[in-house]
């Protein structure tokens, strides 16, 4: 932005409201001309599936009850900005994660927009079969590469977990509902530390085996660095095949925009995001949010990397969201075109 600046003086920008598209465009054609050459030797996707987990991963760590129809409203303007993918709930115990008690009525109050999905985590069968009354068509297990969190994040070993998968996937199977897996702690865990590339490509395997579309690998606690996720992806790429990855960074250390770029230099063309860097985990202390679905979307489109999400009417999602918490965003890109 800064090198963006210099070419067109600090005073070419007005309000950035009004100028944000112009502003994109422009960027967006600077960082196209540098990333072409800085690139060349580099293979990367042509396209990325965003998968936005802000109402569900972003939400579910809120102290306060954040109200139902600003969750609705929330996934409405990220369909709205042509997320593909929004992650909207979980059907969760509301004992365990209280922010998350509404998950029916968010599901029946949401604006269903076509081709958009609405996934929704389901932990074992009840959770599943609640999911479905609620009208969820897709849903996502998650399972963890390590013991301890396994045991904190939903109560079981994760060997336990896996059999309690397999029903929800044999119950799935039975509906036709695609079925999401994750496998949480790739790059280090709150409780055990690190964490084996293999004990991943293990979990990612089993997962995968039983039927899962897609794995995500969540660096639940943003600890990874670019060496670690190459060295991570490349024990699962034995497993998985890399079109059926996806990877879920937090931010925690800042890493989380290098850790994507690396995972997609190795082929990995999905990636999960939170609107304005909300998040955390409720069984993962000292994580941090998620990486900023803005700032993702900034970068790929800076590669020259198709999307299909407005930044702006995102932008305008995240001021939303932050107004309605009455906080900060953690989006370096919404801090810096707010200061536009
Ligand atoms: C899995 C359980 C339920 C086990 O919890 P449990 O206490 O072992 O469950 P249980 O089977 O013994 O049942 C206890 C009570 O929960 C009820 N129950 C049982 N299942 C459900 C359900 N599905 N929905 C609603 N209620 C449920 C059940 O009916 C019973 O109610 P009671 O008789 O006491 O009134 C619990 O540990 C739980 O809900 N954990 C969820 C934790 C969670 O949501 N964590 C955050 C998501 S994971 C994450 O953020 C990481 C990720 C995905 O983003 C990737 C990354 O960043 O790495």
């Amino acid at each position: 932005m800064a090198a963006l600046m210099m070419r067109l003086g600090p005073g070419s920008f007005g309000s950035a409201r009004v100028h944000r598209p112009a502003l994109f465009s422009a960027a967006a054609a600077i960082l196209r001309s540098v990333s072409v050459s800085a690139t060349q030797s580099i293979s990367l996707p042509e396209m990325v599936k965003i998968v936005e987990v802000g109402p569900r991963d972003g939400l579910q760590n809120e102290k306060t009850v954040v109200p139902t129809e600003v969750k609705i409203c929330l996934i409405d303007m990220l369909s709205e900005a042509g997320l593909p993918v929004i992650e909207a709930t979980s059907f969760v115990s509301p004992k365990w994660v209280p922010q998350m008690a509404d998950q029916e009525e968010v599901m029946r109050g949401l604006h269903k927009k076509p081709g958009v999905n609405y996934p929704v985590l389901t932990p074992n069968l009840k959770g599943f079969q609640a999911a479905m009354k609620a009208g969820a068509k897709e849903v996502a297990i998650f399972g963890a590469a390590s013991e301890l969190f396994s045991k904190k994040n939903i109560n079981c070993s994760v060997d336990e977990s896996l059999v309690r998968f397999e029903e929800v996937m044999r119950a799935a199977n039975q509906e036709g509902v695609p079925v999401r897996g994750y496998v949480s702690c790739v790059l280090g865990c709150p409780y055990e530390g690190t964490v084996s590339p293999n004990k991943v490509a293990e979990v990612a395997k089993r997962l995968y085996s039983m039927g899962c579309y897609e794995i995500s690998l969540g660096d639940t606690i943003g600890v990874g660095t670019p060496g670690g996720m190459t060295e991570m992806l490349n024990a699962v790429k034995k497993e998985v095949p890399v079109e059926a990855l996806a990877v879920h960074c937090h931010d925690t250390y800042g890493q989380a925009l290098a850790n994507i770029l690396v995972a997609l230099q190795n082929g990995v063309s999905v990636v999960d995001s939170s609107v304005a860097g909300l998040g955390g985990c409720p069984y993962a202390q000292g994580a941090s949010g998620n990486v900023a679905t803005e700032d993702v979307v900034y970068m790929l489109h800076g590669l020259g990397i198709h999307t299909g999400v407005d930044l702006p009417k995102l932008l305008d999602a995240g001021s939303y969201i932050c107004h309605s918490l009455n906080r900060k965003t953690n989006s370096k890109v919404a801090q810096a075109s707010s200061k536009l």
